[in-house]
């Protein structure tokens, strides 16, 4: 496995424990989501590029950094939204894009039903989100979409992800890099991850009690 960021933080590591528990109520689950992807935008926004600025301070002149092209955010529908907003609230200048995709349950691949991407993705780099990455099958046509539309610069957000969905990546996009909270053990045979956290776009929006497991 290549470019993959495991970002490693002991309130991460804290929240991520409460987070997987099938106990916690989906009122948590949101928050811990938010609160998690709010620590992971300081290491997945680590390496954007900033430009001088001069600012006038109420006692003189300072030479500052700002980012020289904010990111823009896509989002992988529904999931995605989980983490959106905390990726909002650290980058409110970015514009934000939506792919809807859902994995067919039987097949396991994604099927697209909606894409609204901003302009600003063709020149500004992008930074894909969905907390998880089983097969690799959803975040991999999401770029393909993205790259079909002009995007050149892509990192993609997850909050779990399965080694068979690193690799699948990193064989289709031998140069993307990919940020994860947690690197987990493997797919079970209904493709979710084990020990992973269950169905997140069912965990956060409160649909579906399937027995996964
Ligand atoms: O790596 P993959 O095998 O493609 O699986 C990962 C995808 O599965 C989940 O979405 P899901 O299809 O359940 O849609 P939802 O967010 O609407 O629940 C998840 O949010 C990813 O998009
Ligand atoms: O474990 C998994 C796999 C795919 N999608 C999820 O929401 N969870
Ligand atoms: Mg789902």
């Amino acid at each position: 496995m290549k470019n993959i960021h495991i970002i490693e933080h002991p309130l991460i590591d804290h929240k991520l424990s409460i987070l997987r528990n099938k106990e916690t109520p989906m009122h948590e689950f949101r928050r811990l989501l938010d609160d998690i992807g709010l620590l992971m935008t300081y290491e997945v926004t680590r390496s954007l590029e900033t430009e001088p600025v001069e600012v006038e301070t109420p006692v003189g002149k300072a030479v500052c950094n700002r980012l020289a092209k904010p990111p823009v955010l896509v989002t992988i529908l529904r999931a995605g939204i989980g983490m959106l907003g905390s990726f909002m609230q650290m980058l409110p200048e970015s514009p934000v894009g939506f792919l809807g995709m859902q994995r067919n349950e039987e097949t396991l691949q994604p099927e697209s039903y909606y894409s609204k991407i901003p302009s600003a993705a063709r020149t500004h780099p992008v930074i894909l989100i969905d907390p998880m990455l089983a097969t690799g099958g959803s975040a991999g046509d999401a770029v393909a979409h993205l790259q079909a539309n002009g995007v050149e610069e892509i990192v993609f957000v997850c909050l779990v992800a399965a080694p068979e969905g690193v690799k699948a990546l990193n064989a289709r996009y031998p140069n993307l890099h990919i940020y994860t909270a947690a690197l987990d053990d493997r797919l079970n045979e209904h493709g979710y991850i084990v020990p992973g956290l269950g169905d997140a776009g069912d965990r956060v929006f409160g649909t579906g009690v399937d027995d996964i497991r």
